[in-house]
């Protein structure tokens, strides 16, 4: 292990705190941002280093001994021993060649990977010159003191100071039940881990919120010591990759079926043993897909760097494929749908709308003020916390009622946290008037609380049915305007501080309500009717009130005119199959009011109907749903590191058409990898075709194209133009296609009947004309001898150099019809995949070079071809081409495939 920086410095986290303040020479109030600065340079980035050193030379090494490199080692020896020393060196060569390759695709599609880690940076909120300050958390250093709060992971060792937490201290000693954190004066006695004061790196904030002072970064913390956790994981290869070493398998053993096969039906036709060994390995090295993994792998990552670019970061190369079949979205709504960016417009109190200079209207923002524990934006810095509280903060500025937060947090008695479930927030603070609750939140969640309300008159009365039955009515108005509500509550505290939350929040005055808008963001509305049309439904689950979140779904275009509502309480009614049955109709539905918990539900119902489903979530409680949805997606701004570690997505912008944009890009990305699969599979046909034809015909038909030539083309000429394929641009209507169905492989039948029957046939067909033609003209008949020393072998030379010239030709067909799937070629244009043209160049000097070049000539058997010749060529790729255009044309009219939930494509969707 190797620690970072200097020894560390002996400071004991258990002394006493004014102690521990002494030692690490600092304060309650933290450091100042010079003397950090110059601890940073003393010990160091707070991060753990990795223990592993240099992993390169093993995985370049296993790259020789993966059973595919073995079997080619084998075909290698083989043809040294048969004599054919030629091929030997030719095998070898590819060997190396195929190693370097995927060991560089490898290593560039790790590197994407771990690069994403700079997208997500963590970060810290500290004290720094005795204000607040959010740093990136590898700057912590020991000394400062931090604010840790729910949904934070932990991100240095520390010693809490003020305030109260629950740690989920999983990460360390593997207990998943939270425990609580909180300061204690004296000495720490017993093991660390047990400690109430103590709080670790690497551990889960899970409620609260408390100022903690660091005593150890990096590797000089409790889970630096657990060397094991450094290490990384091992990424799990993704269902494509493992679709595709089955299928690499697979075509490996029919190449060597077919090798095998060759050996005596060679022999038999007169070939002779040694030319029949050559042969045979030549069909094996020429078939067996080697590189198709690697470049696959490359695809991927190439995927997954672009998806960053866009602002989605995904942590597992896997999700660039489940995302492209992604057939459900559950949004939550603030944030997501909406800026997050919430302004009060209306204020309400007993007796009506009021005006915001209306002393009762002050009352009730200085009230909501109190009852927060954002920090407000403050000249060129801006707030932090909730942005609900964000908006109370900017409505007291403006009216002049507002509390400094400092003076605020000061004289806080007591904290009863926002709570999911109770959808109420409540504070005990000390203010000019005395000790004071406040207590804000969901209206139907305040109102039991409230025994009195605060008249017009600015004296309290008892809360009567009718005043409860106005707020209500106020509440509804507003929620149909998309307005967010909350309910303001007051009461002087007494006589001493009530003990518990429920004492707490009981025997209130009502203040009033205060409602605020936050819509839709802009980009919303086109991203939703996009994904309607890719065949994809979107639900809504929020902890809004129904009408509110009604409102903001109808104006983003989810769920129709009005919306489906299912509030909570019906929700938690329901039995699973009523669910279920819900699920399964038409529509897209609101789920409001719900739970963290209904979402797990929701999305278990989704899963087991067969859908892929897409789930959003920012708070604790949500890490569950992320986790079991297909792809967890957290917000990078607003949401909190628990959501982010369980999320396999993570939106750098919280925007909901980012989420589109990745289903976009994974559909993408996967038809890719169908496009360069067709390509490579369809020059099957054209190279084993001759074969057939001289071994069916018992050698009376020579051999058209020599075993040096195989290799030139699939190991030359071919692998550019596939690897450009991969970075085809997106197909005009991939969007407006169904998803395609959950484990559907990437190769399937109609792949296969595209590869072999359509291009692969059209392509032996014409290589086979240009073969025979050429021997014909010269005046060759069946039977004829063609071998060195006959007076047909440099006609027979030209034949093969032509079967070798026409693979290539119609490969360069082939290339251009694979670059779409359903659509015709015009409508991307010709010219719109520069490394694919860049490729086809290549591949036209490559096979000029190996025609023309007398010394390459001689090692494959080649001549130069002349004018005739070429002008025969010419049409190959235009035929190619032109052969499945009319074969696409032919499956668009018969339509798109039907979508994989029969229940809703774009057709039976309503929308
Ligand atoms: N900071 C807060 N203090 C008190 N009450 C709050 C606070 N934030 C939200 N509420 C109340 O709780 C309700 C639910 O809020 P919650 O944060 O669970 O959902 P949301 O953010 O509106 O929805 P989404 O799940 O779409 O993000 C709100 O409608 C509001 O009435």
């Amino acid at each position: 292990m190797t620690l970072a920086g200097p020894a560390p410095a002996a400071v004991d986290p258990g002394q006493p705190v004014d102690v521990l303040f002494r030692d690490l020479r600092t304060g309650p109030d933290g450091l100042g941002s010079r003397e950090a600065a110059r601890r940073l340079g003393v010990y160091g980035p707070n991060e753990l280093t990795r223990r592993q050193g240099r992993r390169w030379p093993r995985e370049l090494l296993a790259q020789f001994t993966q059973p595919l490199a073995l079997l080619l080692m084998l075909a290698a020896a083989l043809a040294w021993i048969g004599g054919t020393r030629a091929l030997a060196v030719a095998v070898v060569a590819v060997i190396l060649l195929n190693a370097a390759f995927a060991f560089a695709q490898e290593m560039q599609a790790e590197r994407a990977v771990e690069a994403l880690a700079a997208f997500l940076p963590a970060g810290a909120r500290v004290l720094r010159d005795g204000r607040p300050a959010e740093l990136p958390a590898r700057e912590l250093v020991p000394g400062d003191v931090v604010l840790i709060a729910e949904g934070d992971r932990i991100s240095a060792d520390a010693r809490l100071i003020r305030g109260e937490v629950s740690v989920d201290l999983s990460a360390l000693d593997g207990e998943s039940v939270p425990v609580s954190r909180h300061p204690v004066a004296g000495v720490v006695a017993g093991s660390p881990l047990e400690a109430p004061e103590l709080v670790f790196s690497g551990t889960v904030c899970t409620a609260g919120e408390a100022y903690g002072v660091v005593t150890g970064t990096g590797m000089r913390t409790e889970i630096g010591r657990i060397a094991a956790l450094s290490q990384r994981d091992r990424a799990e290869p993704s269902p494509l990759e493992t679709q595709v070493r089955r299928l690499t398998w697979l075509i490996a053993v029919v190449a060597v079926a077919a090798g095998a096969a060759f050996l005596p039906i060679g022999v038999v036709a007169g070939l002779g043993w040694a030319a029949a060994i050559s042969f045979a390995i030549g069909l094996i090295v020429a078939n067996v897909p080697e590189g198709l993994l690697p470049t696959i792998t490359l695809a991927l990552a190439a995927g997954v760097r672009e998806l960053a670019r866009r602002g989605a970061v995904v942590k597992r190369l896997s999700a660039v494929e489940t995302l492209g079949s992604t057939t459900v979205i559950c949004t939550d709504k603030t944030g997501t749908l909406t800026g997050n960016r919430m302004r009060v417009t209306r204020l309400w109190t007993p007796g009506g709308e009021r005006d915001p200079a209306d002393p009762r209207a002050r009352e009730l923002a200085a009230a909501g003020a109190y009852c927060t524990t954002a920090r407000p934006a403050l000249g060129g810095t801006a707030g932090a916390g909730d942005p609900t509280e964000l908006a109370l903060l900017e409505l007291a500025a403006g009216l002049g009622v507002a509390v400094p937060a400092e003076e605020r947090d000061r004289g806080r008695r007591a904290l009863y946290g926002f709570d999911g479930h109770l959808k109420r927030m409540s504070t005990l603070d000390d203010t000019p008037d005395g000790v004071r609750v406040h207590t804000k939140g969901a209206a139907e969640s305040v109102l039991p609380c409230c025994t009195t309300v605060a008249r017009a008159d600015g004296r309290t009365g008892p809360l009567e049915p009718g005043t409860a039955a106005d707020v209500r009515a106020a509440v509804d108005r507003y929620a149909a305007a998309g307005l967010r509500v909350l309910a303001v509550a007051a009461r002087p505290a007494g006589t001493g501080a009530p003990g518990d939350r429920a004492a707490a929040e009981a025997g209130l005055t009502l203040l009033g309500l205060v409602a605020m808008a936050d819509p839709p963001r802009p980009a919303v509305p086109a991203a939703v009717a996009a994904a309607h049309r890719a065949g994809i439904r979107i639900h809504v689950i929020t902890g809004d009130y129904g009408p509110t979140a009604a409102a903001i779904a109808r104006a983003a275009g989810i769920g129709g005119d009005p919306p489906r509502v299912v509030p909570g309480d019906r929700l938690d009614a329901m039995g699973d199959a009523e669910l279920d049955a819900l699920l399964a109709g038409p529509g897209e539905l609101v789920f409001a009011r719900s739970s963290p918990e209904a979402k797990l539900r929701i999305c278990e119902a989704l899963r087991a109907a067969g859908h892929v489903v897409a789930m959003t979530g920012d708070g604790v409680n949500d890490a569950p749903a992320l986790r079991h949805a297909d792809i967890g997606v957290a917000m990078g701004r607003s949401g909190t590191d628990v959501a982010r570690e369980a999320a396999t997505m993570v939106l750098t912008d919280d925007d909901f058409a980012t989420i589109v944009r990745a289903v976009d890009a994974g559909r993408r990305v996967f038809s890719n990898v169908r496009k360069f699969v067709l390509y490579i599979l369809a020059h099957a046909v054209p190279e084993v075709v001759p074969f057939l034809i001289f071994a069916l015909s018992g050698g009376a038909v020579p051999l058209p194209l020599t075993v040096l030539q195989i290799l030139a083309i699939d190991l030359g000429t071919e692998t550019l133009p596939a690897l450009a394929l991969g970075r085809e641009p997106a197909e005009p209507g991939l969007m407006d296609r169904p998803p395609r169905a959950r484990g559907s492989g990437v190769i399937d039948r109609g792949l296969l009947v595209r590869a072999w029957a359509v291009l692969g046939t059209v392509s032996a067909a014409l290589v086979l004309a240009g073969f025979f033609w050429t021997l014909w003209r010269a005046g060759w008949r069946p039977g004829a001898a063609t071998g060195p020393g006959s007076p047909l072998h440099e006609a027979y030379r030209t034949a093969t150099t032509m079967t070798f010239a026409g693979i290539v030709a119609c490969q360069i067909g082939t290339a251009l019809a694979a670059r779409t799937e359903y659509a015709a070629l015009r409508t991307i244009g010709v010219f719109s995949n520069r490394p694919l043209l860049g490729g086809i160049a290549f591949e036209l000097v490559f096979a000029a070079a190996l025609c023309y070049l007398p010394p390459l000539q001689q090692v494959f058997g080649t001549t130069a071809l002349g004018a005739a010749e070429l002008a025969f060529l010419l049409p190959f790729p235009l035929i190619v081409w032109g052969a499945d255009e009319a074969y696409r044309w032919s499956r668009r009219r018969r339509g798109p495939d039907p979508g994989p939930v029969g229940t809703f494509g774009p057709e039976s969707a309503p929308f």
